[in-house]
């Protein structure tokens, strides 16, 4: 998952490329580097299947993403590209906005080079290489996501010239970050920050707190989310083909304009027209707002 804040300063650090990328070093991760990717590995894949979407679970077993430590981006490129021509490349950490969107534009994922620390285990700031590489690369070797990404990418590039990229970063972080789809006659989790995190892997699909409601472009983009603590809003697309036509089909700049003119959402908020599958009590949210 990404923060809301990216970096202002548009210089890449020291040691990394004009693109923001880094050589992965995979040489220079410590045997206890390896075992907590091996531990939150374990956790994550033994409490997925049913709860992940059949694309993750796929692409978790296409990557061979089970073999242990922290992956080697020289192998698992070679599955990757085979796959749908991604590859992941290493970045010290959030880097600018358009630097990002052009590398997904280019069919490149950048996965933070680093691994949290067992003080971070359920909750870090910054995206980590298992938040980045377990939670969004498996659904990169499914061919429609893959292109949904792409697409994303030049969409996100675009948005720039519109002044728009609030409103794309919404549509990010509740379809890549924290979306649910419609499968096996319920629901299953495709979201990153979803799979990446035990807590919120199930409360996205179990708990009685959250909205669930059915994807809409329009009213995704005009609702606000919260970066510190679990959604209290999941959108839910029918398909993988459903958000790829939707996205790539509809011209968004007469949308930015039109959304530009209403206010945000507030989280919560329910509208007349959701196709609400979950009206949620809110009592997580409630509770923690003290
Ligand atoms: C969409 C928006 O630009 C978003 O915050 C980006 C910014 N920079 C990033 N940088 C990295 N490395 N990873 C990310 O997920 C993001 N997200
Ligand atoms: N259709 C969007 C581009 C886009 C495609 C797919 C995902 C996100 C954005 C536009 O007109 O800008
Ligand atoms: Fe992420």
């Amino acid at each position: 998952m990404e923060s809301d804040f990216t970096h202002v300063h548009e210089t890449p650090p020291p040691g990394a490329a004009p693109d923001w990328t880094i050589a992965q070093d995979w040489g220079a991760f410590t045997a206890d580097e390896h075992a907590m990717w091996d531990r939150l590995f374990a956790r994550q894949s033994a409490m997925l299947p049913g709860r992940a979407s059949e694309a993750f679970l796929r692409g978790i077993d296409v990557l061979k993403l089970e073999k242990p430590g922290i992956p080697d981006y020289r192998e698992l490129n070679a599955r990757l590209t085979d796959a749908t021509g991604w590859q992941v490349v290493a970045v010290p950490g959030l880097v600018p906005d358009d630097v990002f969107f052009d590398h997904l534009a280019n069919r490149r994922f950048p996965a933070g080079n680093f691994i949290r620390t067992p003080q971070q285990l359920d909750y870090l700031k910054e995206p980590d290489v298992f938040h980045d590489v377990f939670g969004h690369v498996p659904m990169l070797a499914d061919p429609v996501f893959a292109d949904y990404m792409v697409a994303y990418g030049e969409g996100g590039l675009r948005s720039l010239k519109y002044d728009a990229l609030k409103q794309l970063a919404r549509l990010y972080w509740y379809t890549v970050e924290f979306g649910l789809i419609r499968e096996g006659g319920g629901l299953r989790i495709y979201g990153a920050g979803i799979v990446s995190s035990y807590a919120e892997s199930v409360f996205a699909l179990d708990s009685d707190s959250p909205n669930r409601i059915g994807f809409d472009l329009a009213r995704v983009m005009r609702t606000d989310y919260r970066i510190d603590d679990f959604q209290q809003n999941y959108f839910v697309i029918d398909s993988l083909e459903q958000l790829l036509d939707v996205t790539v089909n509809t011209d968004f700049a007469p949308l930015y304009a039109a959304n530009a003119a209403l206010p945000p959402i507030p989280i919560a908020d329910i509208l007349p027209g959701d196709a609400v599958i979950t009206r949620g009590t809110q009592e997580y949210a409630l509770a923690k707002s003290g």
